[in-house]
């Protein structure tokens, strides 16, 4: 699992978060599209908002439609030509409304060449993951914070299933087991997966280790530990600090290689992560492609 080494030889220098060298990281360009506003579940950290402000996930500058996003693709690849990538990660949850699937239907019609990835906290994901490859995504991320029910309670205290709602660990226990299934589904369709799990300090982050088993015995190719941003029910917590990020991760290499070079991105991000950006050129304030972010 050594780092230096390409995981991904496809991806490598094409997709960001599929490029497991600094130097593949640093030349793959990619675009989000915040076409997903809405969530199914309610993970206790996790603030979705429409401004220009925050470089944080769940944030974009405006809506669009799949319609309006094919004309952003079209203007990103004109000002971005080495975009190679085209994802949907929110601001909400993809799969908790129809528009990113049809947004990919669109873009896969036009841009085939284009590597399509979508994020997902994964409760539908057994349902639509036959939906999810015909329009041509084949890179999945999925968001897996917990494998314990108690603890996954406590991160994401209530969720929206079949129409009703569903708290505590009764919830927990759907999400789990549809995450799980899930990735099984979608190794088995010849995904690539990946996934992201948020290092709470004092609440997950003693069980970094038993996720990336169970994701890997799963599946999953790749496991991002993302140190949290504490804001919302979780804004009392400290962020991890470096020894407690190199614990998370030397327990999850055990299992699954490592991802070590996610920025954290914007729902709306276009460019080269940490290195360009042009969302504001984009969406129309005319600023400069300056790196607007910094290291997770
Ligand atoms: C905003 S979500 C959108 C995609 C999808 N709903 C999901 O959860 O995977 C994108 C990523 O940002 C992460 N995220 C959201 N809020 C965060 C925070 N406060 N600190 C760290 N990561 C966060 C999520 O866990 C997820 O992996
Ligand atoms: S699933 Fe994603 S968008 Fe929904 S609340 Fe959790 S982090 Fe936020």
């Amino acid at each position: 699992m050594a780092a230096s080494t390409p995981a991904f030889p496809a991806l490598e220098g094409r997709h960001p978060c599929f490029s497991t060298t600094a130097e593949g990281h640093s030349r793959s360009a990619r675009l989000h599209l915040p076409v997903s506003p809405g969530c199914n579940i309610d993970c206790a950290f996790c603030i979705r908002d429409f401004n220009r402000r925050d470089q944080r996930p769940g944030v974009a500058t405006r809506l669009l439609t799949p319609e309006q996003a094919v004309d952003i693709v079209e203007r990103a690849l004109e000002l971005c030509p080495t975009i190679n990538v085209v994802g949907i990660a929110g601001p909400g949850d993809p799969l908790a409304t129809p528009h990113a699937l049809r947004t990919f239907a669109l873009v896969h019609e036009r841009w085939p060449e284009l590597v399509l990835c979508l994020s997902t906290n994964g409760l539908m994901l057994p349902e639509r993951i036959d939906a999810i490859a015909a329009v041509g995504v084949s890179t999945l991320t999925v968001t897996v914070n917990s494998i314990d029910p108690q603890i996954q309670a406590r991160i994401t205290p209530k969720i929206a299933w079949q129409r009703k709602r569903v708290d505590g660990v009764a919830a927990a226990e759907r999400l789990i087991a549809n995450q799980l299934d899930g990735i099984a589904r979608a190794a088995a369709l010849g995904l690539t997966i990946k996934i992201n799990t948020v290092l709470i300090p004092t609440v997950n982050d003693h069980h970094i280790g038993a996720i990336a088993a169970r994701v890997a015995a799963a599946g999953a190719h790749l496991i991002n530990i993302i140190p949290l941003i504490p804001q919302h029910g979780f804004a009392h917590l400290p962020a991890p600090g470096m020894i407690a990020r190199y614990a998370a991760r030397t327990a999850a290499e055990q299992h699954l290689r490592v991802f070590t070079h996610c920025q954290r991105c914007r729902a709306d991000a276009c460019g080269i992560p940490g290195v360009s950006d042009y969302a504001a050129e984009l969406y129309g304030d005319g600023l400069s492609a300056e790196p607007t972010f910094s290291h997770g």
